[in-house]
């Protein structure tokens, strides 16, 4: 079974709650992967979203541009992540999720990209332009039994996410807001009834991201689906050295169960 769904459906075994980090590949150098990756992993993450340093970064806010461009500025390359990630696999052994825009996977070739994730040991991918109906392209990535992750939005009809929600892989990335990623103080009163209407719908694991900032926001979110993804929040915090509140916003999606 393949790695990330495997530790999904522990989770569910379990009764817990997922908890899914996002950091930048090459934010800070790449030598400094391993540590962020131990780190998170001893912290109790389930798996790791590892961001993809992309010139057009569309659907992201601030930070995550501001973590690109570093990232970018070192010099970092998808070859080069790759083969980081592939030099550390048999020390980290949480699954790794590769998030990057569909351009950098074409770039690379779809047929060595895959290849090249096999080898490193990748377990899902997230390609947020990439609509159900231009998956196809990246259907290389599937066979090789990476999944890849479907996401829908506060604005999706039900019927929209029916349809992306069948035959969904890994987890269905819920984005909890209509924007941008980036820490929020508030959502919106509709998230929580969203939350369940996608939750209904979907044969796998309905994970909420963007904006969630708050052991708060983690622990109101978490009530209404399977667990959370956090970038921006955590990327401060590695960039601050205040790597106890990652601890804390880790933690907080386990409390509601043991309770
Ligand atoms: O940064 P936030 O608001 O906590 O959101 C999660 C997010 O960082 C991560 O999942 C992500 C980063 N870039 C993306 C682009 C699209 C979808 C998701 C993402």
């Amino acid at each position: 079974m393949n790695k990330l769904t495997k530790a999904l459906e522990e989770c569910r075994i379990k009764q817990e709650k997922a908890f899914i980090p996002y950091i930048m590949a090459g934010d800070g150098g790449l030598e400094r992967l391993k540590s962020q990756l131990l780190f998170l992993e001893n912290s109790g993450a389930t798996a790791v979203e590892l961001g993809i340093p992309f010139s057009d970064p569309v659907a992201d806010g601030p930070v995550i541009q501001q973590a690109g461009i570093r990232s970018l500025e070192n010099g970092t390359t998808l070859r080069d992540v790759l083969k980081k990630v592939k030099e550390i696999k048999n020390e980290v052994k949480i699954p790794i999720i590769l998030m990057g825009y569909s351009n950098s996977l074409m770039a690379y070739g779809l047929k060595e990209f895959t290849e090249d994730c096999l080898s490193a040991g990748i377990s899902g991918c997230i390609i947020p332009d990439v609509p159900i109906e231009e998956e196809a392209v990246f259907s290389s990535i599937k066979m090789a039994g990476i999944v890849l992750i479907r996401l829908v939005t506060l604005t999706s009809s039900k019927e929209r996410i029916t349809e992306i929600t069948a035959g969904a892989e890994g987890f269905i990335y819920a984005v909890t807001v209509k924007g941008i990623t980036g820490t929020r103080d508030t959502f919106a009163g509709e998230l929580g009834d969203y939350l369940k209407k996608v939750k209904e719908l979907s044969p796998v694991p309905v994970l909420a991201g963007f904006g969630i900032s708050t052991p708060e926001h983690v622990r109101d979110t978490i009530k209404s689906c399977d667990g959370v993804i956090v970038g921006s929040k955590i990327i401060e915090c590695f960039e601050s050295g205040k790597q106890d509140q990652i601890n804390e916003l880790i933690q907080a999606s386990k409390d509601l169960v043991r309770k």
